[in-house]
């Protein structure tokens, strides 16, 4: 049984004031069923560890480098991100495959730099407004979960976000068929890589404009294992809703 995540990506928002939602969202979510991660900017990693420390919420990175350590000026390795307090890391989201030319190469060996550090990896996928129209949604997923996914993969070390990228701040949901379709072909696809005792131990998040009022009916879609929420993570009062529509699912 795949246990549910309900993940929160701050992105580039948050400075120490920001830490009391962390706080206040332990407080709201006292016994939760699903688990909760907060990934927020690098620099708070570790102030945000040592808050969450007595509550269920995990801490997590967005990103990290490839290499375990070297003359990489601005960059963190996922051994800093464990070292401060992280177990996931976030890799290979659409912001950072736009804002850094990240290709599925770059996040492949950034997952096995994560893994091989004890972090548990977040792959984010998904397709652009484009590809959709074009009907490339399900090779677009394909492609990426090939090449951005490594070998020797378990439902511990990786989690994988669908992504679509027209979703992702703009209000705007895939319906649930599409959601649907898409987690149900990357369940079939891992199976078929990784076996499907692996396959089905990989939990599948959905992301793109998850909220309180939309999250119950997103959970109740197939293989959708949780959700990764950007805006609706920055607030305790918006996030904690999401959790107890996942933990009710
Ligand atoms: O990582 C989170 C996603 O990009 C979703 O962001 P959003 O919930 O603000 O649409």
């Amino acid at each position: 049984m795949r246990q549910k995540l309900a993940a929160g990506n701050w992105k580039m928002n948050g400075t120490g004031a920001a830490l009391s939602e962390i706080s206040t969202l332990a407080a709201l979510t006292p016994a939760p069923k699903s688990e909760i991660l907060i990934c927020p900017p690098s620099p708070l990693i570790h102030r945000a560890a040592d808050i969450s420390a007595a509550s269920a919420i995990q801490i997590g990175g967005q990103d990290c480098h490839a290499a375990h350590a070297g003359a990489h000026t601005g960059d963190v390795s996922a051994e800093m991100l464990l070292d401060a307090g992280a177990r996931y890391v976030i890799l290979g989201h659409s912001e950072r495959r736009t804002d850094y030319g990240e290709t599925d190469a770059v996040v492949r060996d950034k997952t096995e730099a994560a893994i091989d550090a004890g972090l548990t990896a977040i792959v984010c996928v998904g397709e652009t407004l484009d590809q959709r129209e074009g009907g490339a949604t399900l090779d677009i997923i394909a492609g990426q979960l090939a090449g951005s996914v490594p070998a020797g993969v378990t439902g511990e070390t990786l989690v994988i976000a669908y992504e679509p990228v027209w979703a992702i701040g703009t209000g705007l949901v895939p319906s649930l068929g599409q959601i649907g379709e898409v987690h149900d072909f990357m369940r079939e696809k891992l199976e078929a890589r990784f076996g499907a005792e692996i396959g089905d131990a990989i939990r599948l998040l959905y992301g793109g404009s998850v909220k309180g009022s939309n999250a119950a009916n997103i959970f109740a879609v197939s293989n959708v294992d949780g959700a990764l929420v950007g805006g609706a993570s920055l607030k305790a009062a918006d996030f904690a809703p999401i959790i107890q529509a996942l933990d009710a699912a």
